[in-house]
């Protein structure tokens, strides 16, 4: 129900009960002996035909048993997430503080004559128009037929956001850099420290470089800066105003700020309103992503994701992944108060698949108030952190395993790599490692076998103990079939949704960001105020004092 405090629903006092009462016999050692059928009914498998998709679910290694899952089915029943998410997809106005609607799952929405969802908000009619003209861009420029002010074809894409403008292309093409126009490099520039535009265009050339400005509001003072820094750069070389049409596009949905910066209308691409930062890599903000792998590519991952909002809309609760995926979340961050979950994907392409979701997860639930203003009684949004295997495993497992944080994890890797270099060996190893892991967390090592194993030298009681594994760490695994475009479109969706079905149990508004609001209004504060020493005033001492570093 909109708004509602989760901690009034029935069913979470229910699993309030159940934590306390069979916390100390949740224990996956045990679990999987009495049951040999844990992993068949604790699995669940998502394919799509077109594009060719399979993601299995492995979520047997968790801390439930039927009780508690059933528990956790009713908690979603109760907080109506079905009616909620129809909402969505219906075009309803669930960003309530913005007044706006949540249809990211539009952008990938096929024509309506093609089996596609009829979504009445205004700009839906224009998706497929703005898809066309990505696909006349991209094609242009990745043809060569699309030439730079002096004639020469383009070899470079600055793509320059900041936030949702930003993280999803950067992910996107490093997780599909296997379908890439390798001569078309593809930089990133988010900072408005210097050094990173400064970085980048080292490395450009005025003549063949097109810089995309993408912002949604066309207002970000870090993406405004950097691209006028860039527009200087490329002028002091091209001269000529004219010549910024050949170089500079625009992704927005502000026409009027686009036009003043000195972009041409028919460099912008636009969009909508109902797209959230953070879920725009759908939209023309995932033009860098585009010009890297080609539109048919792109088309492939927005099916992908369209594939997988269909299992999400039909597939009932106890078979739908992301709900199985969300309730299980919150049965750690509300019953168990873990505060972090980890994304280890073990494929070095998803190596940017956790900075993503920190965005993703932490913006859209990091919230304290309900729809309705009540202040929450409870655990929202988890801290969302990871890295790719194994480089983590030589980094940070140590603390997974035997420190004193519980940290549930999704593991994801494909069966299939696209680079079996020597024979294979590498992926072998990586998929060891994979599998590995979770076995290693969930069932541990015990005294008795740390004592076997270390013979003579267990005499020392305190080396016995630091080689203990305690064991009962819970995890997902999630395996897929080949991280193709359109498996990852689906993996993205599937998190997205995870995230919608947390935010809806919780009560809170998951589409509005009003947190980073205020650190941009200080800044700009106090960014009048430093050129000048005498005028930093206002601010507490520290401030007023560390603004003033070396007087
Ligand atoms: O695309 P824009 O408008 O430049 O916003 C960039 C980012 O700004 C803020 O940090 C937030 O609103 C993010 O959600 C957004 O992604």
């Amino acid at each position: 129900m909109e708004g509602k405090l989760a901690t009034k629903y029935s069913a979470w006092k229910k699993l309030e009960t159940l934590y306390a009462t069979k916390k100390s016999s949740l224990i996956l050692k045990d679990l999987f002996v009495e049951d040999p059928e844990r992993f068949s009914k604790h699995s669940l498998t998502f394919t799509s035909p077109s594009p060719s998709v399979e993601i299995l679910l492995d979520y047997s290694k968790n801390l439930i048993d039927e009780e508690v899952l059933s528990a956790l089915f009713d908690l979603a029943r109760e907080a109506q997430v079905e009616a909620f998410r129809d909402d969505m997809f219906s075009g309803k106005h669930i960003n309530t503080s913005e007044g706006r609607a949540v249809l990211h799952i539009a952008l990938r929405n096929p024509p309506v004559s093609e089996g596609g969802w009829d979504i009445p908000e205004p700009g839906a009619a224009e998706v497929h128009a703005v898809l066309q003209h990505m696909k006349e861009f991209s094609d242009a420029v990745r043809s060569g037929a699309w030439k730079g002010y002096t004639g020469k074809k383009i070899d470079t894409v600055v793509n320059i956001g900041i936030g949702g403008s930003d993280l999803g292309p950067v992910m996107a093409c490093e997780a599909l850099k296997h379908y890439s126009k390798r001569d078309l490099k593809s930089y990133f520039v988010s900072n408005i420290d210097g050094t990173d535009m400064a970085e980048v265009l080292r490395a450009c050339d005025p003549e063949t470089t097109i810089f995309i400005v993408a912002s949604k509001t066309f207002t970000t003072q870090e993406t405004i800066t950097n691209a006028e820094s860039a527009k200087e750069w490329f002028l002091v070389t091209a001269k000529d105003q004219a010549h910024v049409a050949k170089h500079f596009v625009a992704l927005s949905t502000n026409t009027a700020g686009v036009t003043a910066f000195g972009i041409d209308k028919d460099n912008m691409f636009q969009f909508w309103d109902w797209v959230g930062g953070r879920y725009s890599l759908w939209s023309a903000i995932g033009l860098s992503i585009c010009l890297s792998i080609g539109f048919d590519n792109f088309s492939e991952m927005l099916k992908g994701a369209h594939e997988m909002d269909k299992h999400f809309t039909t597939a009932k609760l106890e078979e739908n992944l992301p709900v199985v995926m969300a309730l299980i979340g919150i049965w750690y961050n509300d019953f168990y108060g873990a505060q972090t979950q980890a994304l280890l994907p073990y494929d070095q392409y998803l190596k940017k698949f956790a900075d993503y979701f920190q965005q993703g997860d932490m913006e859209s639930n990091g919230k304290s108030v309900t729809k309705d203003g009540s202040r929450v009684d409870y655990e929202t949004g988890p801290i969302i952190w990871g890295q790719s295997g194994t480089n983590g495993q030589h980094a940070f497992y140590q603390l997974i395993h035997q420190g004193t944080k519980l940290i549930p994890c999704d593991f994801l890797a494909p069966v299939e790599t696209l680079n079996p270099i020597s024979g294979g060996i590498h992926h072998e190893i990586l998929l060891s490692n994979f599998f590995a892991q979770p076995e290693a967390l969930a069932f541990g090592k015990t005294e008795s076998q740390v004592i076997q194993e270390i013979g003579a030298q267990s005499s020392n009681a305190a080396l016995v103990k630091s080689k203990i594994f305690e064991g009962n760490k819970p995890t997902n695994s999630i395996f897929f079939q080949k991280l193709t475009p359109g498996t990852l479109g689906s993996l993205i969706a599937l998190y997205e949704h995870k995230i919608h079905v947390q935010g809806a149990i919780w009560g809170i508004n998951s589409y509005d960001q009003m947190g980073v609001e205020l650190g941009k209004v200080l800044a700009k504060a106090i960014l009048k105020q430093l050129p000048d020493e005498s005028k930093v005033v206002g601010h507490d001492s520290s401030v007023s004092r560390v603004a003033i570093p070396f007087p």
